[in-house]
């Protein structure tokens, strides 16, 4: 009787609500790696629809943002996302949260582009069948059809950076967490991938390095040292940032904070 209880106050504790607001709660989070404390009691609501993070290497960003999809579980403090905590719900939370990591080599796994976007569709219950011809259709949606049988290794890095984040798009996330996306992408591809983005209903929460790319967002928050150093607006938070860094840059040149 009692197992039978735990196993039903678990699936209440899992019921996800996809309008929650915020969509994300995380309550005085703290996360050890190997003995190495990366974050330090962090609390964060988040609620708006684009969110930004930006922070030096090593401050923890990554470490964040996959809290918000279960990759990382926090060891101390909890993390809600659309209303489920994450630990009890890591089967289902793909379904809600898209990620795109900050290498795409590093996120796809199978052989063709259209095998890449039909895997979300069999993910969602779909038979292979009818999943590789909603592959097909909606890389025709978004201008892609000519890559449809390509190899994934023979893109540019521009279309695998684009294939990755469709791949997660097919499976309609509430919730897009993307990883530095256009850290490797030139200029064009970067203005083409940040203009999909921008056009999405989905909620995104991204780290980037390039400032100019935050600017349109509602919010950015700064991490520092596994620490939120400071959140708010853009127009606050990029300039405070940006003097950081030319304060940092003006020190003699010692190796240790680069
Ligand atoms: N698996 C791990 N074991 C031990 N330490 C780790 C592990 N993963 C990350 N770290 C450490 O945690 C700290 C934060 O790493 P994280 O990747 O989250 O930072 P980041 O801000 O995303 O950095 P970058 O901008 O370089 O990607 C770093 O000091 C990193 O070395």
């Amino acid at each position: 009787m009692a197992f039978f209880r735990k196993r039903q106050q678990n699936r209440a504790a899992a019921a996800f609500d996809p309008d929650a607001s915020p969509y994300a709660l995380l309550e005085g989070v703290s996360l050890t790696l190997s003995n190495r404390q990366v974050l330090t009691d962090i609390s964060l609501r988040l609620s708006e629809r684009r969110i930004g993070l930006v922070g030096l290497n090593g401050s923890g960003k990554s470490s964040l943002i996959r809290l918000l999809n279960g990759l990382r579980l926090p060891s101390r403090g909890s993390v809600r996302v659309f209303g489920a905590e994450t630990k009890q719900a890591l089967a289902e939370l793909p379904r809600y949260v898209g990620f795109v990591f900050q290498n795409p080599d590093h996120q796809a796994i199978f052989p063709t582009v259209e095998e890449e976007i039909a895997f979300g569709l069999t993910q969602l219950g779909e038979a292979k069948q009818t999943a590789r011809a909603g592959a097909l259709d909606f890389l025709a949606q978004h201008g892609c059809a000519h890559l449809a049988g390509k190899p994934f290794a023979e893109l540019s890095e521009g279309q695998k950076q684009l294939i990755c984040i469709l791949a997660v798009l097919v499976m309609q996330p509430r919730l897009l967490v993307l990883d530095e996306p256009m850290s490797s992408l030139d200029g064009l591809a970067s203005r083409r991938i940040h203009r999909l983005l921008d056009g999405l209903d989905q909620k995104i929460v991204m780290i980037s390095h390039d400032l100019s790319l935050l600017r349109s967002y509602d919010r950015v928050v700064w991490l520092e040292a596994g620490r939120i150093r400071m959140d708010g607006p853009p127009a606050e938070v990029l300039p405070a940032y940006e003097v950081d860094l030319e304060v940092r840059a003006a020190a003699p040149l010692n190796g240790e904070d680069l």
